[in-house]
């Protein structure tokens, strides 16, 4: 056993984050189920399965600027060409078009198969029921062709595809009015501690208002569960077992805050222990070293510390990722991105640090973070302020101000 002196928290049967993740990652599977869900509500919701094209798109060859259709042939002339009719968007010319004869066409409109070039109208001198063409464009120009964004046939989108603007666009362009989408997790939470009072209640000496179980409505509501709140749970061990029962049964997942380390009152972990399915890991990061997951009953179990800003950076780096998961969707890993840090940044090896920053680009596209204020585990106001997670490597002192460190944003770990 090594001791750790008070400038290394090195503790050798810590996790490391890595390991960490890797181990949710292995435990978690997809939750089973398929809705059918109209277009509207299937936003943010993951595909259950592969949509191909069931026709080219676009269907037709259609102009890409409001101008004439001709033939590229009769360019070589330099003749006026004689205006034969008119095809707008959703309404083509339907007669022929000869030699030194053109179309009127609008952007979208169906470009007449005699043709095979569109010139846009600033190029072109109309004189009466004809036109000059004062600047040749090059064979095929302006000609938007079918099948060129989809082939009929092809995949367009995946399953575990999560389903945003774009997607849903997609599908309305198939002429899909409804879609089957996976199933939403389902997830339970509750937060424990004798101190916690909710608002409307009186604050007696050493209470405190619950904030992490709104929190956690809101980073849920965000990575798209259907969230069953539990409420709040005095410390009291036959009471939590209780809550936690019920949420088994009626939970793919349950998420609580409070207790996770190893207090006298910090009953979840003695409680998970008995059960053997989840374990008590310590984690070798801050905030958030303490930390339980495994399974209770039939559902997945995290225990998250309750110092507000560690519930909320373990639910980034591991509850999001097990929920990406359960939902159907893969895992990809945040962008991380490296930035000047204008702050000197405090700590001591061990642990892998995730400070609170807030990083800015300046015009000549270079990044700079700043210490969102002060950094410890119960300062929630600098999650508020803060825009990106700092990460400072496990080995590493403290950093001087100057120094490039890797920054993570939030809409990263949040979304
Ligand atoms: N002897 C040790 N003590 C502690 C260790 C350790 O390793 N050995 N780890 C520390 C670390 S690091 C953390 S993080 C905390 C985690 O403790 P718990 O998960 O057991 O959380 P509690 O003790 O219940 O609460 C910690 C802190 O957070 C406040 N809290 C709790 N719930 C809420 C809530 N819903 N809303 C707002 N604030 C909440 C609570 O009042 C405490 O101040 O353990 C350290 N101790
Ligand atoms: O790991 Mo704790 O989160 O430092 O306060």
């Amino acid at each position: 056993m090594s001791t750790p002196s008070s400038c290394d928290e090195t503790d050798l049967e810590a996790l490391t984050v890595e390991q960490a993740l890797a181990r949710v990652l292995d435990t978690v599977e997809p939750v089973g189920g398929s809705e059918r869900v109209d277009l509207r509500s299937a936003h943010g919701r993951v595909l259950a399965h592969a949509v191909s094209a069931p026709f080219d798109v676009p269907p037709h060859a259609n102009s890409a600027m409001d101008g004439f259709a001709l033939r590229h042939a009769d360019l070589a002339t330099g003749e006026r060409l004689h205006i034969v009719g008119e095809a707008f968007a959703g309404r083509p010319y339907r007669g022929e078009v000869g030699a030194g004869e053109c179309v009127r066409v609008m952007t979208g409109g169906v470009v007449p198969h005699d043709t095979d070039t569109v010139v846009q109208q600033e190029h072109v001198a109309v004189e009466g029921d004809g036109i000059r063409v004062q600047r040749s464009p090059q064979a095929g120009a302006n000609i938007r062709h079918p099948g060129e964004d989809l082939r009929a046939g092809a995949t367009v989108l995946s399953a575990g595809q999560r389903l945003g603007a774009a997607e849903l666009g997609l599908l309305a362009s198939l002429g899909l009015a409804e879609i089957d989408v996976r199933r939403l997790p389902r997830v339970a939470y509750f937060s424990t501690g004798d101190e916690l009072r909710a608002a409307g209640e009186e604050l007696r000496e050493g209470d405190i208002y619950d904030s992490n179980r709104i929190t956690l409505h809101g980073l849920l509501s965000d990575a798209g569960v259907h969230a069953i709140d539990l409420g709040h749970l005095p410390d009291d061990e036959a009471i939590t077992r209780g809550a936690m029962a019920q949420a088994a049964e009626q939970a793919d997942l349950i998420v609580t805050t409070g207790g996770a380390s190893v207090g006298d009152a910090d009953f979840v972990t003695r409680i998970l222990r008995e059960g053997g399915g989840a374990g008590f890991w310590k984690i070798a990061m801050k905030p958030g070293r303490p930390l339980n997951f495994g399974r209770f009953g039939n559902a997945l179990f995290f225990g998250l510390p309750g110092n507000p800003v560690s519930a909320m950076v373990t639910f980034a780096l591991f509850v999001r990722p097990a929920i990406k998961r359960l939902r159907g969707e893969a895992y990809v890993p945040p962008l991380v991105l490296h930035a000047v840090t204008r702050s000197a940044l405090r700590k001591v090896p061990g642990r892998t640090d995730f400070q609170r920053g807030r990083l800015t680009q300046h015009s000549d596209g270079t990044l700079e973070v700043e210490a969102a204020g002060i950094q410890a585990s119960h300062i929630l106001s600098g999650m508020s302020r803060a825009n990106c997670l700092i990460r400072l490597p496990r080995e590493s002192a403290s950093v001087e101000a100057g120094a490039a460190v890797e920054v993570i944003p939030f809409h990263e770990l949040f979304r």
